[in-house]
């Protein structure tokens, strides 16, 4: 049985990723032909005709593994990579990673720094897709440790761009940027073509950033690049670290959690959006992602290059968030309401997603009440909690794609 996360784990999280990229060296992976070799071949390759061959990077983390489940369900061939770093607890990440290698999903512990590892794979497999979700996330976190930020947000993006530009077939990219490049934009709700030139954290810089190195990969090397601006996503086998699943623990344990408002005493409210949600837009953006147009590091044509948001459109102040949860648990929350600190934070967030839904049918379809439904079932069954509630909420079906 697991027990419920210790937030602690994070700060040996920068020793970690340099350790672990020293210690990767794709040597200890066998030659050709070996075992290991097979096995990555075996995960990559598709099961259905005209299938994709994507690379998950990120694959152990949250959105990873919904997408890695869902892409493996329809016949598409995937192959996971993870550095399994401790910013937040890593029993999650191999709990996660023995449900996809149940579903026969290799998950390659390695860092998106490791240039020789990633060349290999490329070696191995002609990837069509890089799912790319691999990334330092928090937005606070980022005043403690801005360099696991630029290690894992830029160099390590750019190591994977470049080994994919230098691949031959190029494969098409869709990656994780986020809804925190709006930053202090006023302008709601948000959508596409408002400024996101003032960045709030380190944390949207370095997805801002991302955003126009893609451009820059795009335009020199035909890299089709598709970036999405996911809008605080929750759900069942989330991230510790984010308010809606640290709210739950605090509650259960009966400590006192913080209600951020806004400086002028206004609610602060997020336009939170379920797994499935997300899952659905990744695969769409996938699905019509066009091919890239160079090979070999040389650019033919130009290529492909998009930016959807994807949000539910329906904002929820976190203090309703907080009653959710209350009333999905039975216990009344210890609230502490207090000004919002100065660590990078926005008040504020609301997604405009008429563009993806122009271009790939992107529909959100939970609300936060039926997603906290879900997740609150998840964690009571994954952390072995008795609740008033839990037989209430037991007859719920759970995520579709993560069964157990
Ligand atoms: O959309 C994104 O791109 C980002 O979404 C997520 O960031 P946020 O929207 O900030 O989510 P999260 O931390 O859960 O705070 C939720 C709300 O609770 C408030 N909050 C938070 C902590 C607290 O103690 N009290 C509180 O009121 C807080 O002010 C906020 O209003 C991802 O973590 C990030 O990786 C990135 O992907």
């Amino acid at each position: 049985m697991a027990s419920p996360p210790d937030t602690n784990t994070k700060r040996d999280h920068y020793h970690h990723i340099h350790t672990t990229t020293h210690f990767l060296s794709s040597a200890l992976y066998g030659g050709a032909g070996s075992a290991w070799e097979k096995q990555v071949r075996h995960s990559a390759t598709p099961r259905r005709h005209s299938g994709f061959s994507v690379l998950v990077t990120g694959a152990a983390g949250f959105v990873g593994t919904h997408c890695s489940l869902a892409l493996k369900k329809r016949g598409d061939g995937v192959l996971g990579l993870d550095n399994f770093n401790s910013y937040y607890d890593t029993s999650l990440k191999r709990s996660r990673q023995k449900i996809l290698e149940k579903h026969q999903i290799l998950v390659v512990e390695a860092d998106i720094n490791d240039a020789e590892l990633l060349s290999k794979l490329f070696d191995i497999v002609p990837f069509s897709h890089i799912l790319h979700l691999a990334a330092q996330a928090g937005v606070r976190y980022a005043m403690e440790n801005p360099q696991s930020y630029v290690n894992s947000n830029i160099a390590g993006f750019v190591n994977l761009l470049e080994v994919a530009k230098a691949a031959n077939p190029q494969p098409s990219i869709v990656w994780a940027s986020s809804s925190s490049v709006y930053g202090l934009n006023t302008d709601n709700p948000f959508s596409e073509d408002h400024r996101t030139d003032k960045p709030a954290s380190l944390y949207a810089a370095t997805k801002k950033a991302g955003e126009e190195m893609a451009h820059t990969y795009n335009h020199i090397y035909g890299l089709s690049i598709t970036g999405l601006r996911f809008f605080t996503v929750y759900g069942p086998w989330g991230r510790p670290d984010m308010a809606y699943f640290s709210f739950t623990k605090d509650i259960l344990q009966g400590k006192t959690i913080n209600i951020y408002e806004s400086h002028d005493g206004r609610a602060v409210a997020r336009d939170f959006t379920y797994i499935d949600d997300i899952v659905k837009g990744c695969l769409g953006a996938l699905d019509t992602a066009e091919k890239s147009t160079g090979s070999g590091g040389k650019k033919r044509a130009p290529a492909q290059l998009r930016i959807y948001n994807l949000g539910n459109t329906s904002p929820v102040s976190v203090g309703k968030l907080v009653s959710i949860l209350e009333g999905l648990l039975g216990v009344k929350a210890k609230k502490h309401v207090i000004k919002m600190p100065r660590n990078g934070d926005v008040p504020f967030t609301h997604a405009n997603v008429s563009l993806a839904y122009r271009d790939f049918g992107y529909k959100p379809t939970t609300d936060l009440a039926t997603g906290l439904r879900k997740f609150v079932k998840w964690y009571l069954g994954y952390y072995g909690i008795e609740s008033r509630v839990k037989k209430e909420i037991g007859n719920i079906s759970n995520n579709p794609h993560v069964d157990e």
